[in-house]
């Protein structure tokens, strides 16, 4: 089959064959040319805005069950390396991509992104209109799609369609579990410089039990970077083998999925966190676990945040943060019980940002102060986590 330009690809050398389609549950095809490796893969179709950090976001485990729609066009052409990732494990399902992928230009690149997606099982596709696509997801919100690669260009649209609509859709659907680590760790390395690479912690003076439920390394380099020696524990630990580890403070991770779909196991133990008085801090999946334990609700945004220009309010200082974001769900401000106060505010679209317990050292974000991608204004709410740590010592 020879790749005929429906105006959806916008590679124009049309001697190409179509090695890729990307088929929406409602029956949207973009062809393309496929990369990573050949295979299929589902999930939910989202858009991410960031014009860096490509790796970080693909193995951010909060990412699990998506497939990533670039909206910058030129994705790849930094390559790989060896130090970007915030996983070995599951995240990202698939992307999507505009342009091809050219030859890595940068110091630190070890080979093409393509080897690597490959050696990371990814499937994606180039050449597709992703404004057209991401114009789509604005209007109709995010569905679920499925990405086919086949060198042989030979596609069953119909069944991909099927496979794509029967797929259940991240709502209630529980990835934390999956994506979590499944013994205790420790947790040693610090943050990247560019003349000596990952440092190592010396001597922590704080203990921090983090609970794993899509953790991202650089949050754990960032907490080591500020003197915290840490835990890392599954996502499904009790309070009780918490408590045994006798931590100064407990750090509620981000993480894939439906925070509603935790209620049986995260949200009781972080209610008996709040409880106990030990200093807690949440980002993310965390922020909106800690959200639910204290009575408030969430729900799926028609369109979720994704990228590292989100302008951000501090309500308590009145500052505005540029925060890097990844959620599709939110906690609603109508449900924020008595007793919670909304610290951060999205200046996009409104939406609450971060939550403080009153009178308890407890306090969560929506967004990502550990970028990875993104800028780092928010990096001083590790700062806040610590100092409570060091009030309640002191
Ligand atoms: N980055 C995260 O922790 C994401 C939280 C949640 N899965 C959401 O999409 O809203």
């Amino acid at each position: 089959m020879s790749y005929v330009n429906n105006g959806n690809a916008v590679d124009l050398n049309s001697e190409r064959i179509a090695t890729a389609v990307l088929v929406l549950d409602d029956g949207t095809v973009f062809h393309g040319f496929g990369i990573g490796m050949e295979g299929e893969t589902v999930g939910e179709v989202c858009f991410n805005t960031s014009m860096t950090g490509y790796q970080e976001s693909l193995t951010d485990p909060s990412f699990a069950g998506q497939l990533i729609t670039f909206t910058f066009p030129h994705i790849g052409n930094v390559g790989f390396n060896d130090e970007d990732i915030e996983t070995s494990g599951i995240a990202a399902n698939g992307l999507i991509i505009r342009a091809s992928i050219t030859e890595p230009a940068n110091w630190r690149a070890v080979g093409p992104l393509d080897d690597w997606l490959v050696s990371r099982k990814l499937t994606g596709i180039t050449g597709v209109d992703t404004r057209r696509l991401t114009h789509h997801i604005r209007k109709s919100g995010a569905p679920n799609g499925i990405i086919a690669h086949s060198k042989d260009g030979k596609f069953d649209i119909a069944a991909l369609q099927e496979k794509a609509a029967s797929w259940p859709g991240l709502e209630g659907m529980d990835l934390a579990k999956e994506v979590s680590c499944t013994a205790p760790y420790e947790w040693s390395e610090t943050n990247w410089d560019s003349n000596t690479g990952f440092g190592q912690q010396e001597t922590p003076t704080r203990h921090i039990v983090a609970v794993d439920y899509g953790i991202k390394r650089n949050i754990l380099r960032c907490l080591a970077e500020l003197g915290c020696r840490i835990t890392v524990v599954p996502a499904k630990t009790t309070f009780d083998d918490i408590l045994a580890l006798n931590p100064d403070g407990i750090f509620l991770a981000n993480g894939p999925g439906d925070p509603a779909a935790t209620a049986e196991y995260a949200v009781p133990v972080i209610r008996k966190c709040v409880d106990s008085g030990i200093p807690t801090f949440g980002i993310c999946l965390g922020h909106q676990m800690l959200a639910l334990a204290v009575g408030a609700k969430t729900m799926k945004m028609h369109q979720g945040h994704r990228g590292a220009n989100q302008p951000v309010k501090d309500l308590t200082t009145g500052k505005v943060e540029i925060t890097s974001q990844n959620h599709g769900f939110v906690v609603t401000r109508e449900s924020l019980p008595e007793g919670v106060t909304e610290t951060h505010k999205s200046l996009f679209d409104g939406v609450v940002e971060g939550i403080e317990i009153d009178g308890k050292p407890v306090f969560s974000v929506q967004y990502h102060p550990e970028a990875s991608p993104g800028p780092q204004d928010s990096y001083y709410l590790f700062k806040r986590f610590i100092d409570l740590v060091d009030r309640k010592n002191a």
